[in-house]
């Protein structure tokens, strides 16, 4: 079972591999806590474009190569290529650099969780790797918890 551990993100170098469906949903989560967020994609989403247009981060376009991991806090492979993905898994592990990657649950160091942010509250669901359908459900329910009631007289 894994501990759920909330961890400063302002300021912190994430880097991300792969610029496609699940890239994008990751960033617009991570893009409210403040990190400092690089994509090293050939393609990314027009959402990610417009946050680059936008200067909310960066994007270099080009494939992962050997060596970009460098001096990352946070390292997310998120391309549709196992073995790329794998590859970036390895080179963070030398460099003991913490790695989630969208394809192996046995290669993340840390998951990622459906987060809930209302009120004040930050609210991690996971389903400990066996479940993600479940995750997604358990975070939209929590979500729902929060809608605003409807003011009397409408
Ligand atoms: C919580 C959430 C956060 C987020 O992603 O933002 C999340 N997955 C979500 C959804 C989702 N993921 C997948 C489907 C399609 C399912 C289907 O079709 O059956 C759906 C459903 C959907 O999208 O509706 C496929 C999938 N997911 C993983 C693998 C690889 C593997 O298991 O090894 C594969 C197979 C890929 C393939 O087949 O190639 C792995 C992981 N996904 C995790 C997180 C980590 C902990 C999961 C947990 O808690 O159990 C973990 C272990 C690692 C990680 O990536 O961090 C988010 C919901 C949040 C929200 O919506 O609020
Ligand atoms: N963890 C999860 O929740 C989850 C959910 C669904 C799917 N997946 C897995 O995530 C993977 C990615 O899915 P997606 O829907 O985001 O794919 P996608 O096709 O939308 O995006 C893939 C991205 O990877 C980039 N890419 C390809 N080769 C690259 C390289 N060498 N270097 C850098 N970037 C490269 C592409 O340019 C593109 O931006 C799939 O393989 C799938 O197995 C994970």
């Amino acid at each position: 079972m894994r501990f759920p551990v909330y961890i400063e993100m302002e300021e912190k170098k994430v880097l991300v591999f792969g610029g496609g469906t699940i890239a994008t949903r990751r960033i617009h989560t991570l893009l409210p806590f403040g990190c400092r967020i690089t994509v090293i994609a050939p393609e990314i989403s027009d959402e990610l474009r417009k946050e680059t247009v936008a200067g909310r981060l960066i994007w270099h376009e080009r494939r992962y190569q050997e060596g970009d991991c460098g001096d990352a806090d946070l390292v997310l492979a998120a391309t549709d290529l196992r073995q790329v993905n794998q590859s970036i898994y390895r080179e963070a592990k030398s460099r003991q650099i913490p790695v989630n990657v969208c394809d192996c649950k046995e290669e993340c160091d840390f998951y990622f969780p459906g987060i809930v942010t209302e009120g004040g509250l930050v609210i991690g669901v996971t389903a400990n790797g066996s479940d993600h359908r479940l995750a997604r459900e358990a975070a939209e329910k929590i979500r729902s918890l929060f809608v605003p009631k409807e003011s009397p007289g409408k």
